[in-house]
């Protein structure tokens, strides 16, 4: 433990980013994994993400918020959006992710569906999201940063790590995370010996 309070915010965030996100659901006693509606939204399987919650909240159907917060992002930064589960239209695409991977961002995590999918895993910019459609974003507001946002049921505050793979996407409170870091790679330590012993 003490080797890992000692870790740095983006050494922790390496450690996490090599493990399977369901390792550290389990190491958080299956808690805080967010709703299997909300999954990578490339069209083939490999996205991975590792970062820092930027929480945001929208009206459903509209992204004003996501627009307002972009210019503030930081490199390593992950944009989470509570689109309050609405699907009907599309929050962001390739353009709004390119504007967010200029800041540094690592991904986005969307309660919400997103478009120009094909797009965003040729960027390789992880989005997770509950769908995708064509229709567009309206832009009008209201929203609310710079506080905890509930995405798919799990409450992020700003600062947490969000993981995510094509399993789906965890959410670490960062006041936990080192404990839950011994616990996850502890897991996968176990998962890797078992595998060795069923033989594959
Ligand atoms: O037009 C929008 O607001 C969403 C979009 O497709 C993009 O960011 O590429
Ligand atoms: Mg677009």
């Amino acid at each position: 433990m003490s080797e890992l309070a000692e870790l740095t915010e983006v050494e922790l965030i390496e450690r996490f980013a090599a493990l399977p996100v369901a390792n550290v659901g389990d190491a958080m006693d299956r808690l805080n994994v967010v709703d299997s509606g909300i999954q990578s939204v490339w069209p083939s399987a490999g996205a991975k993400l590792a970062g820092r919650a930027v929480p945001v909240t929208v009206a459903g159907g509209d992204n004003l918020g996501i627009h307002e917060t972009i210019p503030t992002l930081q490199p390593g930064d992950v944009l989470v959006v509570n689109g309050q589960a609405a699907t009907h239209r599309a929050l962001i695409g390739e353009l709004i992710a390119g504007r967010a991977m200029a800041q540094g961002c690592v991904g986005f995590v969307l309660d919400a569906s997103v478009r120009d999918a094909v797009d965003l895993e040729q960027m390789r910019f992880p989005v997770f999201a509950r769908g995708t459609t064509p229709a567009g974003p309206y832009r009008n507001g209201p929203f609310v940063g710079g506080v905890a946002a509930a995405v798919g049921t799990v409450v992020v505050h700003p600062g947490d790590l969000v993981l995510g793979d094509d399993d789906g996407v965890a959410i670490v409170p960062r006041v936990r995370a080192a404990e839950i870091l011994v616990k996850a790679e502890a897991k996968h330590a176990a998962e890797t010996k078992q595998r060795a012993e069923i033989g594959f």
